[in-house]
């Protein structure tokens, strides 16, 4: 979809929610800060100055419900947009109409006096999202709690890291009630574990509100997205359904970094000779681990007093990665055979117990999951209480991009459609993964061969 027809086909629906018309921003650039000066005193007389468009002839329309993605390179001017959305930068030329509270979280802290507490913060930053006294008291414990900064809250923020303004700003505009919510996925990155609990507030408030998502990271974008944005120096590039715009951001991307040099291929020609697919042990393995290809991934030890929930009758005490003779492992290397264990015990009787898991990277992504619901049909064993089980998933651990993963696992009573939960614990492991080469895709498959021939 071109740039018109996404913004006509958005046009066209209902409940529009953001009107952008035309809109442009430019600034002046003054070479020495005399010029400056001089503008002031010759006026409108003389220039000094060089006009800079950080933004300029840009439509877009966000219906009410729709999630918007904006991607494009450092500088390519989302921030710009986003502030003009938001209200905090007056366009140069166009008009914006914004329907509804908007929420931002664009720039760290740029809503709190520093001198200020935490707590005086949060009733200053509310009331100029039009909240009362009243309705703040009433919050105060859920924002406060959601933050989870502890004492910290009756400190002047000036005394708080980086890391506690994030939490304390993303709580307040997650407890405001927005229409909109507009939010840099920069700012998120830091403390994986609050990246998690932001990243669910998001895909639940993505089902009631307008979420207007920057992000350098593509997969998000698809992921989360409905449509995208791609703005490259302050024009749109592309602007429609979002799995298309990634696609043809990314394609700009790897042209860009080829230096050009790069073609579209036709599909294969029908009957042309295929290579025979036989399974053989891919030798580069050795020489990947050897090398700094070599992807190290850290398992922080499962905690039994993280938070779960469920009906609790049977519960996990213990997950941990082993290798094939159950020796847990602190460290994996991507591509090595692992397994999943996970022990359970109960009071009571399960009738049919279901164990299962995904990974999940820090935006929340389900990377990969499994359960043992196929391998116990028609099999099915009751759990005793007072008789542990254990669930085991053999597999080969992916190779994955630097960061944090998280593997969540849930304890069911019941079968696929119908089941009651028992347990389920959203990070009972972490995997913190450190890998310097990555070649492509959320997680890296170990290949069981990799080969380029001449077919004979
Ligand atoms: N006050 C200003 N004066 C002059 N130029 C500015 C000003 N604010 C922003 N710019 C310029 O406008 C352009 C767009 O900036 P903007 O911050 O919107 O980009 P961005 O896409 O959000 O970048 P990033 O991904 O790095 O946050 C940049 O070239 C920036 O240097």
């Amino acid at each position: 979809m071109s740039y018109e027809e996404g913004a006509a086909v958005a046009a066209g629906a209902a409940d529009v929610i953001i009107r952008g018309q035309s809109l442009g921003k430019c600034y002046h650039i003054y070479d020495r800060p005399s010029h400056r000066l001089l503008q002031g005193l010759w006026g409108g007389k003389r220039r000094f100055y060089r006009e800079f468009w950080a933004l300029r002839g840009v439509d877009l329309t966000v219906r009410r419900g729709e999630t918007l993605g904006i991607i494009g390179r450092n500088g390519s001017g989302k921030s710009t947009l986003l502030q003009m959305i938001a209200g905090t930068l007056a366009p140069t030329e166009g008009v914006i109409q914004v329907e509804g509270r908007v929420a931002a979280l664009l720039e760290l802290g740029s809503g709190f006096n520093p001198e200020f507490t935490g707590r005086e913060n949060v009733y200053l930053n509310a009331a100029i999202l039009g909240l009362s006294t009243a309705d703040v008291d009433r919050r105060i414990e859920r924002i406060l709690a959601f933050a989870d900064i502890g004492a910290f809250i009756d400190q002047p923020i000036r005394s708080y890291s980086s890391g506690m303004v994030m939490r304390l700003a993303f709580s307040v505009m997650a407890h405001v009630d927005a229409d909109v919510l507009i939010i840099d996925e920069a700012l998120a990155v830091g403390d994986a574990f609050f990246t998690q609990k932001c990243m669910r507030f998001l895909r639940e408030f993505k089902e009631r509100g307008t979420l207007l998502f920057v992000s350098h990271d593509d997969a998000a974008v698809s992921a989360l997205c409905d449509s995208a944005l791609w703005l490259d120096d302050g024009v749109v590039r592309a602007y429609g359904e979002a799995k298309g715009v990634v696609h043809k951001y990314l394609e700009s991307v790897i042209s860009a970094r080829q230096d050009g040099a790069m073609r579209t291929t036709e599909a294969e020609t029908p009957g042309a000779p295929r290579t025979r697919q036989r399974p053989l042990y891919d030798a580069r393995r050795d020489w990947i681990n050897a090398s700094n290809l070599r992807n190290d991934v850290e398992v922080i030890p499962f905690d039994p007093a993280v938070p779960g929930f469920g009906e609790l009758r049977a519960r996990m005490t213990d997950v941990s990665l082993t290798d094939a003779a159950g020796n847990p492992l602190s460290w994996v290397v991507g591509g090595e055979s692992v397994v999943l264990e996970v022990s359970i015990v109960s009071d009571d009787v399960i009738r049919r117990p279901i164990v299962g898991f995904y990974l999940k990277d820090r935006l929340g992504q389900q990377l990969f999951g499994d359960n043992t619901y196929l391998t116990t049909f028609g099999n099915e064993r009751p759990m005793q209480p007072g008789r542990p089980m254990r669930a085991r998933f053999e597999f080969e651990m992916p190779r994955l991009r630097s960061g944090d993963y998280f593997v969540t696992i849930g304890i069911a009573d019941g079968d696929k459609e119908d089941h009651v939960i028992q347990h389920w614990i959203h990070e009972a492991l972490t995997l913190r993964s450190d890998c310097v080469e990555w070649a492509a895709g959320l997680i890296g498959l170990p290949m069981t061969g990799i080969h380029l021939e001449e077919v004979k």
